[in-house]
């Protein structure tokens, strides 16, 4: 039987503890603001528990068996017997504490912050109600309501799939061993990376896209770039592929395509993106459109009267990065009362990096985005297995540099790194899209010899010849 307490009054309720809502809680506690945080799940969100924290330990351990693979060619042969176990106990007990929250909650509460355990529903302007497992819980915010939301995977209308056992990627990261064969729908960051973890753990793996292309939100040639490797470590990819069918039995999960191919795997990851429920939210009772998957905010991310939201949900880069980035702007902005905080979201240089290997960073504009946004486009490129590190470097240098100019403003608009130490690469190349850095500023500069970054002077070269 479920129990109504009283409305009680705070400054601010924050629905949702993502990165960016953990982040924000601490931040308006610490500033002496009444803070009650709701937490559905993990304070934290997915990032510490189910996403980066844990799959990048995992593509950490992928990357030093795929290099002692190819120390028989560097340095003498290094036998590889791979095993899961370091990996599983590195993810339970380092990474996500046997995905136990304590700690995180503390250091709210050390700030301040109530940490209130339920799923939060506005129930209109500074009105939030909360579903505990003790009953309901009312409150009302007299500063504001932050929403920090996130994501869940999306999970497609493929015939029989729902009845399946599949995984997603809150099962992937609690795998105890490595499976023995492995369908992955979905060809995008999480499936990209996971696919080649778990290929480079011996798993028999198959990327199943949709689309034409693998990491369809890079330029086509880390695509390519990317497509060959998988290839070379023999994980299959099946492009432009419509699965009509799912099922499973004690032989496991048998998927049939548009083309009656059947493939028969152990487990299936389902990596098709992420969905979110705004009704669920309550968010139409503040006067915010409940029909889409995003929720539109301003520079300041509000998105009505005493309403912020931060993180996947405002759609301006599903990372940790952005929900942070978002949690800062926010947080001033509600501390600044009626005259606003300064300080304005731009996401003209949001960068991302997926962690396969090779390694693939973007920032900004791709080509093809820069030429529909009517810019005078012109690119340079450079291979940097052909650089002078590419060389030293050897077994596993491929990769790409491609940059973007804004011909007419002499500025790049986006750039990709692509390769060893591709997200490193893109340090440099982001800070030149956001403060605009002229290109002849950039041709100018000294890149340390013989690095991967110093790749960027041939790309600038190879601008003048396009
Ligand atoms: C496998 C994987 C790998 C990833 N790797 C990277 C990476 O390497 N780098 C990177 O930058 N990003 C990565 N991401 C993305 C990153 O995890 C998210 O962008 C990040 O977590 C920010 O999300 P968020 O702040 O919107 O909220 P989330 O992290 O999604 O958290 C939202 C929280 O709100 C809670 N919640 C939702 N609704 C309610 C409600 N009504 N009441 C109470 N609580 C509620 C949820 O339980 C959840 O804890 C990865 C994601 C995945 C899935
Ligand atoms: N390193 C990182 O920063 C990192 C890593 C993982 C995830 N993320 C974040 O999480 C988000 C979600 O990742 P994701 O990989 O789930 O989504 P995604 O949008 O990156 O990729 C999903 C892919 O699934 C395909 N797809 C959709 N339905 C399908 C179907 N029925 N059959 C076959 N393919 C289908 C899509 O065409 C797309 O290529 C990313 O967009 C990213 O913002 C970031």
């Amino acid at each position: 039987m479920t129990t109504e307490q009283p409305v009680e009054t705070v400054d601010v309720v924050v629905i949702g503890t993502g990165p960016g809502g953990e982040d924000a809680t601490g931040r308006l506690a610490r500033a002496g603001l009444d803070v009650v945080a709701v937490e559905a799940r993990l304070v934290g969100g997915e990032c510490p528990y189910f996403g980066c924290i844990p799959t990048k330990m995992m593509v950490r351990a992928s990357d030093a068996l795929a290099e002692a693979r190819r120390a028989g060619r560097l340095a003498g042969q290094v036998d590889v017997a791979p095993d899961w176990a370091p990996v599983a106990r590195r993810v339970r007990d380092d990474a996500t504490a046997d995905w136990d929250d304590t700690a995180a909650v503390e250091r709210l509460e050390k700030a301040g912050a109530r940490v209130v355990r339920g799923r939060g529903r506005l129930m209109g302007p500074g009105e939030v109600a909360v579903t505990t497992p003790d009953g309901e819980r009312r409150f009302r915010a007299t500063r504001g309501v932050l929403l920090n939301p996130g994501t869940e995977p999306a999970v497609p209308p493929v015939d029989g799939l729902a009845q399946t056992p599949y995984w997603t990627n809150r099962d992937a990261v609690r795998a105890t061993e490595a499976p023995v064969s492995l369908t992955v729908l979905g060809g995008g960051a999480i499936g990209c990376e996971l696919a080649q973890v778990f290929a480079r753990f011996g798993t028999a793996v198959e990327v199943v896209e949709a689309g034409p292309r693998l990491a369809a939100a890079d330029e086509p040639e880390a695509s390519t770039l990317l497509a060959e490797r998988f290839a070379a470590e023999g994980i299959g990819v099946r492009k432009d592929a419509k699965v009509t069918s799912v099922s499973h039995d004690g032989g496991g999960f048998t998927l049939t395509l548009g083309d009656g191919t059947q493939l028969v795997s152990e487990r299936l990851l389902v990596a098709a993106g992420r969905r979110t429920d705004l009704r669920a939210l309550g968010v139409a009772t503040v006067g915010i459109d409940d029909t889409g998957r995003t929720i539109a905010v301003d520079d300041r991310l509000r998105a009505a009267d005493g309403v912020w939201v931060i993180g996947d949900v405002t759609g301006h880069g599903a990372f940790t990065h952005v929900s942070m980035y978002q949690a800062r702007i926010a947080v001033a902005d509600i501390l600044a009362g009626a005259e606003g905080g300064a300080e304005r979201a731009d996401y003209r240089a949001v960068p991302h990096v997926t962690f396969t290997d090779p390694e693939i960073g973007g920032v900004g504009l791709t080509e093809a985005a820069a030429r529909d946004a009517g810019l005078s486009v012109r690119t340079g490129s450079t291979d940097l297995a052909a650089s002078s590190r590419g060389f030293v470097h050897g077994p596993g240098n491929e990769g790409l540099i491609k940059l973007v100019e804004d011909a007419d403003a002499g500025v790049l608009v986006g750039a990709t790194a692509a390769g060893p130490a591709g997200g490193e690469i893109l340090a440099v190349l982001t800070l030149a899209v956001q403060a605009r850095v002229p290109v002849a500023e950039l041709r100018h500069m000294i890149y340390a010899y013989p690095t991967f970054h110093r790749a960027i002077e041939s790309a600038l070269a190879d601008l003048d010849e396009t």
